[in-house]
């Protein structure tokens, strides 16, 4: 099968995340916890990159920097599970492990794992990726239609007010700069950069899209622009490291609270020996109280080490907990876990480089809270997720105004610090 992405888009993404490392751009990463085939349509796709343009209209303009885009999507299928058995009513069947394995439906024969479904998830992944390129670069993600991604669900709802309003303010920036002479025809107004990431685990599919680079001589796996390796098989002497230090593109690597300085600094040379910016992020998902605990000694020891990574915050995978039969998580505990990470970063003087959240452009009842304030009592009515609860649409734009306010924040007290130093050097 040909590749899904191109080697040099990989490149670009390589060097985007770069500047997220340096402070100079923020990442958001989102989507399903694990795509599936039988929610596969087109308006989830749109749906889902549509709320992506929102956060990042939301982040670049409070924020004042550029958002790298990129998608759990196009090949976010296979899944790491706890336990390889699930017991309902004292039967006990094999792990669903993501619908390129095997089926959610609880029967025997459904969790058989079916190789074929590598083929479907190929597929599957491939139409995404189509759908999506579409969006980026036909029109859809023009700045000049920022009023029109508001989600119709979402008119009425606070977040998306405050959504409006930011969206007002950009279209009168674009109409004033317009009147000045900015021809809307270039790229940057008309089109947008989306990539896309999954989850490197099921080796046997990445192996095989894993290809040559004829312009560079590299491998790169090809599958997906960036794969990051899961916090159950991050082992230094393992397959997934083994597999992803000899590929090219962009990777992440989950890390919990088990994780000590010592091994980090390992790891981190392991993966990017040469120390390449924008290769390695290192996607943090403990927790806000082990976060503020954990995460000091690790940044300073990566810093002491002279190793150059993008920090990432996963506030989804440490804060999920069991209502009744469902798995839930609170929006104040994901909102306090990223209040945590910038808070370190602020301390530690380093960069917050990107945020990482399991979401959709849908209106479900999967995570608890938020605005629109999802009880208990509603995961009944729209829990649709396979595998880990996500953000509905609207928590998830709730979040993007709270990590657009903290990098607000973060430009005013950098430009503050140097305009003292301006001063200081006025005095002298
Ligand atoms: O998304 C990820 C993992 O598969 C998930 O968090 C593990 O969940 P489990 O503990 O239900 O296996
Ligand atoms: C399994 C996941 O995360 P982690 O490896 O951090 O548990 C995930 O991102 O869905
Ligand atoms: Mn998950």
């Amino acid at each position: 099968m040909p590749p899904l992405v191109f080697a040099g888009e990989c490149r670009n993404l390589q060097a985007r995340l770069a500047k997220c490392a340096a402070g100079e751009a923020f990442l958001l990463q989102g989507g399903d916890c694990a795509e599936s085939f039988s929610q596969f349509s087109a308006n989830r796709i749109r749906d889902a990159f549509r709320v992506m343009l929102q956060m990042a209209v939301v982040m670049m303009f409070g924020g004042g920097i550029p958002v790298v885009k990129v998608g759990r999507m196009a090949g976010q299928f296979a899944k790491p599970r706890s336990a390889d058995l699930e017991t309902i009513d004292g039967v006990a069947l094999p792990s669903y492990r993501g619908d390129i394995i095997n089926g959610q439906e609880f029967t025997a024969e459904a969790r058989v794992p079916d190789p074929n479904r590598m083929v479907q998830a190929y597929n599957q992944s491939a139409a995404t990726l189509n759908l999506l390129r579409g969006f980026a670069t036909g029109g859809y993600a023009g700045l000049k239609r920022v009023m029109k991604w508001n989600l119709d669900f979402m008119a009425k709802s606070d977040e998306g007010k405050a959504y409006l309003d930011v969206a007002k303010r950009v279209d009168e920036a674009i109409q004033f700069m317009l009147a000045c002479g900015l021809d809307y025809s270039t790229a940057h107004m008309s089109e947008t950069e989306f990539y896309v990431s999954h989850e490197c685990l099921l080796l046997d599919y990445e192996s095989a899209l894993t290809r040559e680079d004829s312009t560079t001589g590299l491998w790169y796996d090809c599958s997906g622009h960036m794969v990051w390796c899961g916090e159950r098989t991050r082992q230094l002497d393992g397959a997934h490291l083994e597999f992803l230090r000899g590929i090219g593109n962009p990777i992440g690597v989950k890390i919990s609270d088990k994780m000590d300085p010592s091994q980090l600094v390992s790891m981190i040379g392991a993966f990017n020996p040469e120390n390449t910016p924008g290769r390695l992020a290192i996607v943090v998902r403990m927790g806000a109280d082990k976060l503020r605990a954990k995460l000091p000694s690790l940044v300073s020891a990566v810093q002491s080490a002279g190793q150059t990574v993008t920090w990432v915050c996963d506030p989804m995978h440490a804060n999920t907990e069991a209502v009744g039969r469902y798995k839930t998580r609170r929006y104040d505990n994901i909102r306090a876990e990223v209040e945590a990470f910038f808070d370190v970063h602020e301390a530690e003087g380093t960069v917050p480089g990107g945020i990482h959240l399991e979401m959709t452009g849908d209106n479900v009842t999967e995570c608890l809270g938020g605005g629109s304030s999802i009880a208990e009592t509603d995961l009944d009515s729209r829990y649709h997720t396979h595998c880990d609860p996500r953000l509905n649409a609207e928590q998830a734009l709730e979040m993007s105004f709270y990590v657009a306010s903290r990098l607000r924040q973060r430009k005013e007290r950098i430009a503050a610090e140097s305009a003292l130093d301006l001063t200081a050097d006025v005095d002298l």
